[in-house]
């Protein structure tokens, strides 16, 4: 992976103390970034990745995007920037729905204007499949964060300051999510609590969502968004794969019903999407609807394509078995890690 256009350049990440946002940071500081913002709302953290990473390159900004100033005043001066501040829990944003519009909708739009304000060169958003045909409040928002980034780049073809947008699905190992807690169920030796066995998730490992972003960053085009090919598996599969790498090899499996707000499957990619992708191997690319809002283009001429057309959902793209699951597991440093030592 490199990031030649950002060598010697400044970059800002919002939600930079997050997993993606410190990742995507050591991948910059290992690529010969100029200097990078670190903006975040949590001073602790802040702390706590300036002694770890130790690095003079690294500026760290106090904010929140909820406040436009305080995103001004990180984006001053900087060439790119990557927005991954976001309210992301599902229960969360289901029990205070307004702050999921405040952070992920409105702190949205306060990126795009003050990276435009700014002279940004280039700003990719970070969504989620979650936002496709959505049904809980977390998607919802992000689908309209998706929308407003839009927005920005129809309604300014002039533009300096490029606007892209990324969706990926579960990020494998993420903080709360249910891989580590299989591992922490498997270790316990308590039966493995699996929500719906037929369930299935897109499966992606952070430094792919890093790939992916740089991606997006190199190649788009003003409004692009920008989806990675990904294999997904059944949660029974995953909760027999976490449990055969940690030597069970026939698990005790408690099945606990699915989750408010919860799919059976994810999209990716809804139809209408998929009828304007273009594959470019790795990756699709659906290119911005540039239409202006003239009411005959939406009513009164239809696309006789899309209904030709799938979706591209975790149930439809490659689905992994058990030992392709624990195939793909063993790439994460961390089981990598829990399986080493028990070797
Ligand atoms: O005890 C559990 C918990 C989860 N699951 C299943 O495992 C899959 C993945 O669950 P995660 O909780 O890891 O991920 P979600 O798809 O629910 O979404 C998660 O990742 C999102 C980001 O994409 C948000 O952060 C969200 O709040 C967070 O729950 C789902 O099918 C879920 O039903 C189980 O089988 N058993």
């Amino acid at each position: 992976m490199r990031l030649e256009a950002t060598q010697g350049a400044t970059v800002a990440i919002t939600g930079g103390t997050g997993s993606f946002g410190s990742t995507m940071v050591r991948h910059l500081l290992d690529n010969g970034v100029g200097q990078v913002h670190v903006f975040s709302r949590d001073e602790a953290k802040q702390d706590e990745m300036r002694t770890r990473y130790a690095d003079s390159r690294l500026k760290f900004f106090l904010g929140d995007v909820r406040d436009a100033d305080s995103v001004m005043n990180a984006f001053v001066d900087v060439d790119f920037v990557f927005h991954a501040a976001a309210l992301k829990q599902v229960p969360s944003c289901e029990f205070f729905p307004q702050q999921a519009v405040k952070t992920n909708v409105t702190g949205s739009h306060n990126v795009v204007e003050a990276a435009a304000a700014t002279g940004v060169k280039s700003v990719v958003f970070l969504s989620t499949d979650k936002a496709v045909y959505p049904v809980n409040a977390m998607g919802m928002s992000k689908a309209l964060m998706e929308k407003t980034a839009q927005a920005f780049a129809r309604s300014h073809p002039n533009s300096s300051t490029v606007v892209s947008l990324t969706r990926y699905g579960n990020v494998m190992y993420s903080r709360g999510s249910v891989i580590p807690l299989f591992v922490k169920q498997v270790l316990a030796g308590k039966p493995l609590t699996v929500t719906e066995p037929r369930m299935t998730r897109f499966l992606m490992s952070l430094q792919e969502s890093v790939g992916l972003v740089e991606y997006a960053f190199t190649h788009a085009e003003p409004g692009d968004l920008f989806v990675k090919k990904a294999p997904a598996c059944t949660v029974e599969v995953l909760a027999r794969a976490v449990a055969g790498l940690l030597g069970v090899e026939d698990p005790e499996i408690r099945r606990i019903g699915t989750r408010h707000g919860e799919k059976m499957h994810e999209t990716l990619l809804s139809r209408e999407e998929k009828v304007k992708a273009l594959d470019e191997g790795d990756y699709f690319r659906v290119p911005l609807d540039a239409r202006s809002l003239q009411y005959e283009l939406y009513y009164e001429e239809g696309e006789e394509e899309i209904v030709e057309f799938d979706d591209y959902t975790s149930e439809n793209t490659e689905r992994l078995d058990v030992e392709q699951t624990k195939q793909l597991l063993m790439t994460l440093p961390e089981i990598q890690q829990l399986v080493g030592a028990r070797a």
